[in-house]
């Protein structure tokens, strides 16, 4: 069964105009204005026209797709590689073309790059030694981050003896010792099973708020993400989408991709066209209403969206719900007439995600995730008709030619 969005005809919308992220904070901390990057011959930009301002003591998270230019924003960041144009200045100073050991910035790898000959109190202490600070402040301060992270009683190994999250400590170690303006992270967690890496998410939010630290970070992992960030920045094909914090970006992403790519089950998403005779879909709209794309079914009253009227049209536009706010239940019995309220289809799978229970309903043409009535007598049975009912103060409207959001929801 397709799912909503299965080979939506949106996919090849226009790409979105950019969004407005270029007045940057001149005062910033760490402030990117314009930074483009391309490499090689190639005119596609791994990085086009990224602007971002990060305040001190910020977390922020880098997602989108893979190849999306998230790592290469951080390399630029960290001046491992040089923007073509744009620039980039932390508290004040133009760094743009500094070299990456003169930044104060620290960078944490995905594969930890620990030297192998080393002990973890050498790989700790390295970007010490290399800046020939004395011994005995080298010993204080790599006592005190291996106390921090809890590996004081592994100094006098060497990473071939350590684990996976183990490593990565020593590798966040090796950042923290340095006590640098900003801390970039690539998918530091990646490599560790889901049980280490719950724990270090916890552990990095607890150094984040213990330290005030400012942190840069790339993760494809939403509950990173959606935990760990002050604000999260959205990308695809190098340019970003939307900058915002878990909840606006959940709650009013901006345009389809951002949508889309927050949450998890992911928003259901409808083609819709309106209906009505006048061109406003105001509360005078005589017959106005969303329709599935089958052309048969309702999905509100005109006068029961949340948006303010506009001129919507003839549009075509696409009706993004979450499946949280889909509440799928059972026909009561389907010698009975269906109910006039809420989307009629048929259950074609149910599933529990976390405490819930869901079901996709297919609407014929389209199909739906919601979560199950909590009521026994509700639920809905496999092959069986069920109705999906919205609150339309949950729903959320996209232009599909522009795939960007509209209205502004009613207060
Ligand atoms: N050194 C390089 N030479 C050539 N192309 C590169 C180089 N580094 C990155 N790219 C290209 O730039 C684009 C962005 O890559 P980048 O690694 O920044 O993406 P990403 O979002 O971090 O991806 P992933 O999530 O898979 O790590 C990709 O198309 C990639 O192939």
């Amino acid at each position: 069964m397709a799912g909503a969005h299965d080979g939506a005809p949106w996919k090849n919308a226009r790409r979105q105009e950019r969004p407005d992220e270029s007045k940057v904070n001149q005062v910033a901390f760490l402030a990117i204005e314009h930074a483009c990057k391309a490499f090689g011959k190639n005119t596609i930009r791994a990085v086009d026209d990224l602007s971002l301002s990060v305040e001190r003591g910020e977390f922020i998270v880098f997602v989108g797709s893979s190849g999306c230019g998230k790592s290469t924003t951080l390399r630029l960041i960290a001046g491992l590689e040089t923007p073509d144009s744009g620039t980039i200045a932390l508290e004040g100073r133009d760094i743009t073309r500094t070299p990456p050991a003169e930044r104060n910035i620290a960078m944490v790898f995905q594969d930890y790059a620990l030297y192998p000959h080393m002990t973890v109190f050498d790989n700790i202490a390295f970007p010490l030694t290399v800046r020939r600070v004395p011994r005995a402040e080298r010993k204080r301060r790599v006592c005190a981050v291996s106390e921090t992270l809890g590996i004081a009683d592994i100094l006098h190994r060497k990473p071939a003896k350590l684990s996976g999250g183990q490593k990565q400590r020593v590798a966040i170690g090796r950042a923290l010792v340095r006590d640098p303006a900003v801390f970039l992270m690539d998918e530091p967690l990646s490599n560790l099973d889901a049980k280490l890496r719950a724990q270090m998410r916890g552990e990095l939010a607890r150094l984040h708020r213990t330290m005030r630290a400012t942190i840069i970070y790339v993760t494809h992992d939403q509950t990173e993400a959606m935990t760990l960030a002050s604000r999260i920045v959205v990308m695809d094909q190098g340019r970003v989408q939307q900058i915002g914090t878990p909840d606006e970006l959940y709650l009013r992403p901006k345009n389809l991709f951002v949508a889309e790519f927050i949450g998890t089950p992911s928003m259901n998403l409808l083609a819709c066209e309106v209906r009505g005779r006048t061109p406003y879909l105001a509360r005078s709209a005589i017959g106005g209403g969303l329709c599935t794309a089958s052309g048969r079914q309702r999905l509100f009253d005109a006068a029961r969206l949340p948006f303010e009227p506009s001129n919507l049209e003839g549009r075509r536009l696409i009706a993004g719900i979450r499946p949280e706010h889909a509440h799928v239940e059972r026909r009561p019995s389907e010698t009975e007439p269906r109910p006039s309220r809420g989307l009629q289809g048929v259950c074609v799978r149910r599933e529990r995600i976390g405490a819930e229970m869901y079901a996709l309903v297919d609407l014929g043409g389209a199909s739906v995730l919601g979560k199950e009535s909590s009521d026994p007598q509700k639920k809905p049975r496999v092959g069986g008709e069920a109705t999906i009912s919205l609150q339309p103060e949950e729903l959320l409207l996209f232009d599909q030619e522009t795939t960007q959001a509209l209205g502004t929801p009613r207060p």
